[in-house]
């Protein structure tokens, strides 16, 4: 059964539609991702799913409850962070986790997160004074305390440098582990792949696309390509006449091949059969980045 069901959200901000038709299911211990460019409406939809915001039309379910009216209950059990977390900047690490915890009927013990985010060098230091990254795993620890079965972590690792994007990372993996159920917000297409069990790819307030990271490079269909040098001409037609190849160009002695996912194989095939050999072979499989250009018919900045 999932643990959240949004069917046809509709959000408008005075009559322009932010979230247009978006449905989904999350399935328990998912990594669930929703992934599109700056303003295409994911803040919006999450907002929706943790009940903060009124959807002008559709149904949200999450853990079988509606968020609108069952808001107190719900937010035992969904932990958020969101985007930007702003604390008072004189509240101190263990403070501002103390507080939160007293929010819980059943908290999770905030020394306990303290080590587990190995903020313990940190515990007394106010808020404006921690880096990015600290303040980043502070908000983890935050969305954590009431021990919930969901989090939201919206654009958590937004102006983090790469060494601590890989850090967060690890944790979200962490997290996981502990059968959290977890909606990643990100506008990182590396992250989503890297992480996500499936991707809603969101565009102008609607789901372009939803499956796995594999998935969506398939659907696109953009096979895989192949370059190489071989030592010997390669004739006309012997490439380009094999049900697999989708085109062949050549750049002086180099030859490009695309085609279907089968493509390396019958191509590496049939030249070995002519004895032909290759030299500076390079597969070349599409990334989400050309799913999301092919499933939405836009560039990713747009
Ligand atoms: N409170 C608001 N009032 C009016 N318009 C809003 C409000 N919040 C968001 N919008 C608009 O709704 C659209 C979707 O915004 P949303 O924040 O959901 O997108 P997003 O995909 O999360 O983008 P970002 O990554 O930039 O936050 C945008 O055009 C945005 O300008």
């Amino acid at each position: 059964m999932p643990v959240i069901e949004v069917r046809n959200l509709r959000k408008l901000y005075r009559a322009k539609p932010a979230v247009a038709d978006v449905s989904f299911t999350v399935a328990k211990g998912e990594i669930f991702g929703i992934l599109g460019p700056n303003g295409a409406g994911k803040t919006t939809t999450v907002e929706c799913v943790t009940g903060l915001r009124r959807p002008d039309s559709g149904t949200v379910r999450v853990l079988g409850l509606d968020p609108r009216r069952d808001g107190r209950r719900l937010r035992e059990k969904v932990g958020v962070q969101l985007q930007q977390c702003e604390l008072p900047g004189r509240l101190t690490v263990r403070e501002a986790l103390e507080l939160y915890a007293s929010f819980y009927d059943d908290p999770a013990d905030p020394a306990r997160l303290i080590r587990r985010w190995g903020l313990t060098e940190k515990r007394d230091t106010p808020f404006g004074k921690l880096s990015g990254g600290q303040k980043q795993r502070l908000s983890i620890a935050l969305a954590l305390v009431g021990g919930p079965d969901i989090v939201v972590l919206d654009e958590l690792t937004t102006g983090l440098d790469p060494q601590a994007r890989r850090a967060a990372w690890k944790m979200i993996e962490e997290i996981r582990e502990d059968g959290v159920t977890i909606i990643l917000v990100t506008h990182f297409l590396d992250e989503a792949e890297r992480l996500c069990d499936r991707i809603a790819v969101v565009s102008d307030g609607r789901i372009a696309a939803l499956d796995s990271p594999r998935g969506l490079v398939a659907r696109s269909g953009n096979g895989m390509s192949l370059r190489f040098r071989t030592p010997v001409p390669v004739p006309d037609g012997l490439l380009t006449g094999l049900p697999e190849v989708r085109e062949v160009r050549r750049r002086g002695d180099q030859i490009a091949v695309a085609g279907g996912d089968d493509v390396v194989q019958a191509v590496v095939g049939t030249l070995t059969r002519h004895q032909i050999r290759l030299h500076d072979l390079m597969v070349e499989r599409p990334t989400l980045e050309d799913a999301f250009v092919a499933l939405t018919g836009r560039t990713f900045e747009d």
